[in-house]
């Protein structure tokens, strides 16, 4: 296994288009091999650009299944939903013949809605074909909040769980949206490719530092373990 494949730009639409092919590839070979292919998406601002041009891509989208690496518990048009956020990207657009997984699903919390939420991923190909993180400033991906809740859990390598619940209270970044669902670090791991977006110098060099970091003080080193199949599009200026 190799090192994570880093993929460095100068500017930002340079960062979008390469990003975009690279996901549009993964896509476009997992439906010719297989008929059809499977993506986790994040939520957050970063990669909105990305998702908004890889939605136009001429790929056959009725065979794509899209799910989400991370959920707030709440429902669609409440504020924080990443389901909205996605097809919102997605809208009125090629990409909206996908098939599209959400992870809210009624429940009273993330931890009652793990088993149906287990249930409905079931239905995805997987390993998922793609999945794609971003990352906060202060080190976590997915939702995995430095010291939160369930934390060890998520990070769990031989966890069969594909989602686990988080609980984000303290953690500021995660404001109020405290109760999350997230795919476990085994279930981001066994993707066949992992892609993080990291449009800023200060998050590539927050990506650094947490190389040298505590784990679950900075999750994002999780990923680390993966070698090549990460690949890191990050700003370098
Ligand atoms: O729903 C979310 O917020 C995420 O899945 C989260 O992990 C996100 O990727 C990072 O917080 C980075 O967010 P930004 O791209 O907005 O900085």
């Amino acid at each position: 296994m190799g090192s994570t494949d880093l993929r460095l730009f100068q500017d930002t639409p340079s960062l979008v288009t390469a990003a975009t092919d690279h996901l549009s590839m993964i896509l476009s070979d997992a439906l010719d091999q297989r008929g059809r292919a499977s993506a986790m998406l994040s939520g957050g601002s970063s990669p909105k650009p990305v998702y908004e041009r890889l939605a136009q891509q001429p790929l056959a989208w009725n065979g794509v299944a899209i799910g989400l690496v991370d959920e707030r518990w709440v429902p669609a048009g409440k504020p924080g939903s990443n389901a909205d956020f996605i097809r919102g990207c997605f809208a009125d657009s090629p990409a909206e013949r996908a098939h599209f997984v959400p992870l809210f699903n009624g429940h009273a919390s993330a931890t009652d809605g793990l088993e149906a939420a287990e249930q409905a991923l079931a239905l995805m190909a997987q390993p998922f074909d793609l999945c794609v993180l971003g990352m906060g400033m202060d080190g976590h991906t997915a939702s995995w909040f430095p010291r939160s809740g369930g934390l060890e859990a998520a990070l769990d390598p031989n966890s069969e769980a594909v989602v686990t619940a988080i609980d984000a209270t303290g953690c500021e970044v995660a404001g109020d949206h405290t109760d999350r669902m997230t795919l476990t670090y085994a279930a981001v791991a066994a993707s066949k490719h992992v892609v993080l977006l990291l449009p800023s110098a200060a998050k590539l060099a927050v990506f650094n530092d947490a190389m040298t970091r505590d784990v679950l003080d900075a999750p994002v080193k999780a990923l680390q373990s993966l070698g090549d199949r990460l690949t890191l599009f990050g700003l370098d200026t």
